[in-house]
């Protein structure tokens, strides 16, 4: 992993839009979107997260010239109450479970692990009870442990809840997201395995070669940008600074991403 001005030295958004313009010409994009902290900004409450209407205009014409799919840790039913849905391929619960037009599939594996998730969750909130500010989603075939809003003297005492309810489950592993821990069934699937899983679905329905381009923010989307530098594809982190990522370009917020977004609208159409 090497860190993203050593690669581009690319900082406006103007400058990102043209090279990846050049990179896209003449190809039909896949254009594979995470939600949190790339196409709408970070906050305290997970809950009260809404897509602008700027993003959501964006979103509606892209998926109306090519595919487009929102690659979330999120569950897909939670995407969907934010998101507008028509045309649009999802990939929640880190690629766990996906759906689109014709398309529907959820992780077998992830599915047996329901039980241990559950165990998981009742073991960590049993342990957390009395710490301020954490907040449990059970997103189903993940779990995700918050403490943005958990005071930092308490967070070491998130992390061993955490780890406890890992150790006892044997086949849930932890990850890290932004002021989060997810938890997810210790299956060989992440976000780029899911990318791949759809661009080749969407190809073999549509007789059309696909050159996938993916924007995240996150730890978890560092899968995706390695898939996509394996194969072809385009990879642009969201973050405000520089820092060691697999991706090749970088926006610096969610504002930026839906400049990109009317941009590239505006260059291949
Ligand atoms: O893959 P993503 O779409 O980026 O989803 C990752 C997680 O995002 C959400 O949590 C994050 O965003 C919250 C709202 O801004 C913030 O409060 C929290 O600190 C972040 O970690 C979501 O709640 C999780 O379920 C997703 O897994």
């Amino acid at each position: 992993m090497t860190t993203i001005t050593e690669v581009t030295g690319l900082a406006s958004t103007r400058a990102v839009t043209a090279a990846v313009v050049d990179r896209l010409r003449g190809h039909t994009p896949f254009v594979c979107l995470d939600f949190d902290g790339t196409l709408a900004p970070i906050a305290n409450d997970p809950a009260t997260i809404e897509l602008s209407t700027r993003g959501r205009a964006a979103l509606i014409e892209l998926s109306h010239c090519f595919p487009v799919a929102i690659v979330s840790g999120r569950a897909i039913a939670d995407l969907k109450a934010r998101i507008p849905t028509e045309r649009l391929y999802f990939a929640g619960n880190h690629g766990l479970e996906i759906e689109g037009p014709g398309l529907t599939r959820r992780h077998a594996e992830a599915i047996a692990a329901r039980r241990e998730l559950q165990r998981a969750y009742s073991s960590i909130q049993h342990a957390t009870t009395d710490i301020e500010g954490v907040l449990i989603e059970d997103k189903g075939l993940t779990l995700s442990v918050h403490y943005r809003q958990t005071p930092e003297f308490a967070r070491l005492h998130v992390a061993r809840a955490v780890d406890r309810a890992v150790v006892e489950s044997q086949n849930l592993r932890k990850h890290h997201g932004k002021c989060v821990y997810e938890l997810r069934p210790a299956v060989d699937w992440h976000k780029g395995a899911a990318v791949e899983y759809l661009r080749s679905a969407i190809e073999r329905k549509t007789g059309t070669n696909l050159l996938p381009l993916y924007v995240g923010d996150d730890c978890t989307d560092e899968d995706a940008f390695a898939v996509l530098n394996q194969g072809r594809g385009v990879s642009i982190l969201v973050a405000d600074a520089a820092r060691p990522t697999a991706a090749e370009y970088l926006l610096p917020s969610p504002d930026a991403v839906h400049k990109f977004l009317e941009n590239l609208l505006d260059e291949l159409t």
